[in-house]
């Protein structure tokens, strides 16, 4: 895949992250201990053992919530300031340097020091308010929300629904918005999960386990592809259209009809295509992406509503540090992931628990287990069986609140032996849109 500039670009937020990340490994190592154990964090040693715990933050004692979190902040301020100092390095090497979105996180940073005072040195500049002990770090400033792309993505169309008014970061990989959020250089992920024509974003699968954050809600976005090019391009001059692989996939058919002689050529973000495309000044290159992005980067629309169907949904997840309460007035959605070591027999079980309480499953997506890729039987007379080994994800419709779906929960701890609660958030209930060319 063709990977295009970072978008935040002076200073390198994803690159400052991932030096803050490694520099300060051996703080990230002691305040692991307990969130391998109790939190989040997939441990290998779990998954194969012969009980299973529901790894979620809703179930642990107040004092041990407590002491992780207290241990979280101080590590947090740690790395925070690693973050400042090294940013203030970058500024010093480049001469300053006007501002990009991550730029504007700053006073966040240091917000997260304030927050580390002692309560004593806090309450100098001001009282106390409820504000202060809310899980997001608000403090009457926006929340900040990370996403993949560059402006113009969808996915941060996405965080604008899901958080109207929030600052909008832009991050170069999914990786990197999963990381802003655990180094509180941001509130908020909103990540893609699974789109209607294009399927599943094994991708982020794959980082939820690998993350300690918790699904705190979705959202459901239209997509309304168009295809962008320079202003006098026509379509008879391309040799190339380059995109998101899902939008690419999303666009398939359309693209076939329009007898376009095209090469498709996938990049890291569509508005990062069409950003590309402007800064490149390519005359033979066309983009798919959203007509913001045109209007962002000042490509024409060469062509309007290319996804295969005009029903083309996108389904977002947002990922916060702390785990909300699940309520029950209101549609509240699970979501889980477990390890078997039984075979498939085991999957039928646990699919049982749920339509015996009538529980409707929305999703259910399987992963390859990364610490027990596969497993092997031996039958003296026939040879070995060879089988894979999966991770599966399920999304269920009830809230954790609910007796039901505790009493599925406990049974299910009976047929595996890895169970670890995503989250369990409010259902995206907002009313039907289809796509239009303002998506
Ligand atoms: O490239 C973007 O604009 C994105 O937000 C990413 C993404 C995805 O990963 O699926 C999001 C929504 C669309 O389905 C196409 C691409």
């Amino acid at each position: 895949m063709m990977c295009l500039n970072s978008p935040c670009t002076r200073p390198d937020l994803n690159s400052l992250l991932r030096t803050a990340d490694t520099g300060l490994n051996h703080h990230r190592v002691r305040w692991d201990r307990p969130v391998i154990q109790c939190v989040s964090r997939f441990d290998s040693s779990n998954a194969n053992s012969s009980s299973a715990s529901i790894h979620t933050g809703f179930s642990f004692g107040a004092g041990l919530v407590g002491r992780s979190r207290f241990e979280w902040q101080s590590f947090c301020s740690i790395l925070a300031s690693k973050v400042i100092s090294l940013e203030q390095d970058t500024e010093k090497r480049n001469g300053g340097g006007d501002g990009v979105a991550a730029v504007d996180c700053h006073p966040a940073l240091d917000l997260v020091s304030v927050k580390n005072q002692p309560v004593s040195q806090a309450l100098l500049h001001r009282p106390l308010s409820i504000a202060d002990l809310s899980p997001a770090p608000m403090h009457g400033s926006q929340l900040r929300v990370a996403y993949q792309g560059v402006p113009g993505a969808y996915s941060e169309a996405a965080a604008g629904k899901a958080y109207p008014n929030c600052e909008a970061i832009p991050c170069d990989q999914f990786d990197v918005a999963f990381q802003a959020v655990e180094l509180w250089i941001a509130d908020r992920a909103v990540l893609p999960v699974e789109n209607s024509l294009g399927g599943s974003i094994h991708r982020n699968y794959d980082l939820l386990l690998r993350h300690r954050l918790h699904i705190v809600g979705e959202v459901q976005l239209p997509v309304h592809h168009c295809l962008l090019a320079l202003p006098g391009v026509r379509k008879e001059y391309l040799t190339r259209v380059i995109s998101h692989p899902q939008a690419l996939s999303q666009c398939e058919h359309t693209l076939t009809k329009m007898s376009l002689n095209v090469v498709r050529e996938a990049v890291s973000d569509t508005a990062g295509s069409a950003e590309y495309i402007a800064s490149n000044n390519l005359r033979d290159t066309a983009a798919i992406a959203s007509s913001r992005a045109a209007e962002l980067y000042g490509l024409n629309i060469l062509a309007d509503g290319i996804q295969d169907d005009s029903c083309n949904v996108t389904r977002f997840v947002m990922l916060a540090r702390e785990p909300i309460i699940p309520r029950t007035d209101r549609p509240f959605k699970t979501s889980i992931v477990f390890a078997h070591e039984k075979g498939t027999s085991v999957l039928f079980k646990v699919l049982s628990a749920f339509a015996f309480r009538n529980i409707s499953l929305t999703k259910i997506e399987s992963r390859p287990h990364r610490n027990c890729p596969i497993r092997l039987v031996d039958d003296a007379e026939a040879g070995t069986a060879k089988h894979f080994e999966y991770m599966f994800y399920i999304d269920f419709e009830a809230s954790l609140a609910e007796s039901r779906a505790q009493n599925a929960l406990a049974e299910l701890q009976e047929y595996v032996s890895f169970l670890r609660v995503l989250g369990s958030y409010p259902m995206d209930m907002t009313p039907w849109t289809p796509s239009s060319p303002q998506d």
